[in-house]
């Protein structure tokens, strides 16, 4: 069914990687561009404030909370678009997800450093469903020990990067800064909070 399906697998997880997952990349970059109210937020990094480096928005079903840069944020209703995509993430690959974080990096300056999705509110073992639309960025990860070589891959607008349980449990991943990216890069990561 889908063109360019790679399975990356990872000592403690695993990667399914679709390079062509959206029909219209372009069409769903420029709406969200336009149309979604983005937010910088302040988080507290070694007890200085710090604007994120990138703008970020909190979408899914209704009465759910997420932390996020130190804040626990409410959601705001899911844009027609994105249930649309929700909704196929299920029928596509088996993993419900009731909630999204849209990160918007603004040209190659934007970014985000290592971490793993592994807060409690997504149980133990999460599939993270991440969407990329715009500019190519590298996708770094690393083992949380020990000393496998930090994997790289580039991913591609309208592409899918599922991240199979238990990869949380045991990689960090990072999207790091590109001086040379001019163009801007929308990702969308499915999730889905226990409640
Ligand atoms: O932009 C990306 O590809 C990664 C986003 C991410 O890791 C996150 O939102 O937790
Ligand atoms: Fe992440």
């Amino acid at each position: 069914m889908f063109t360019g399906l790679q399975h990356i697998p990872l000592v403690g997880g695993g990667l399914d990687y679709y390079a062509n997952y959206l029909s219209d990349p372009q069409g769903l970059f420029l709406e969200l561009c336009e149309q979604i109210p983005w937010q910088q937020p302040l988080v507290k990094v070694y007890g200085r404030e710090h604007l994120t480096p990138r703008l970020v928005y909190f979408v899914g079903d209704p009465g759910l909370r997420y932390q996020y840069s130190g804040v626990s944020h409410a959601t705001s209703p899911w844009p027609a678009s994105l249930k649309i995509v929700r909704d196929q993430l299920r029928v596509d690959t088996g993993f419900e997800f009731n909630c999204a974080l849209l990160n918007y990096y603004r040209d190659g300056n934007d970014s985000m450093g290592y971490h793993s999705d592994d807060e409690v509110e997504l149980g133990e073992s999460p599939c993270i469903a991440s969407i990329s639309l715009g500019a190519e960025r590298d996708f770094c990860l690393k083992p949380k020990v020990g000393q496998s070589k930090v994997q790289k891959l580039c991913l591609a607008d309208g592409s899918l990067l599922l991240m199979l349980p238990p990869t949380q449990q045991h990689w960090q991943h990072a999207l790091p800064v590109r001086k040379g990216v001019r163009g801007g890069r929308i990702n969308l990561t499915f999730r889905k909070l226990l409640k």
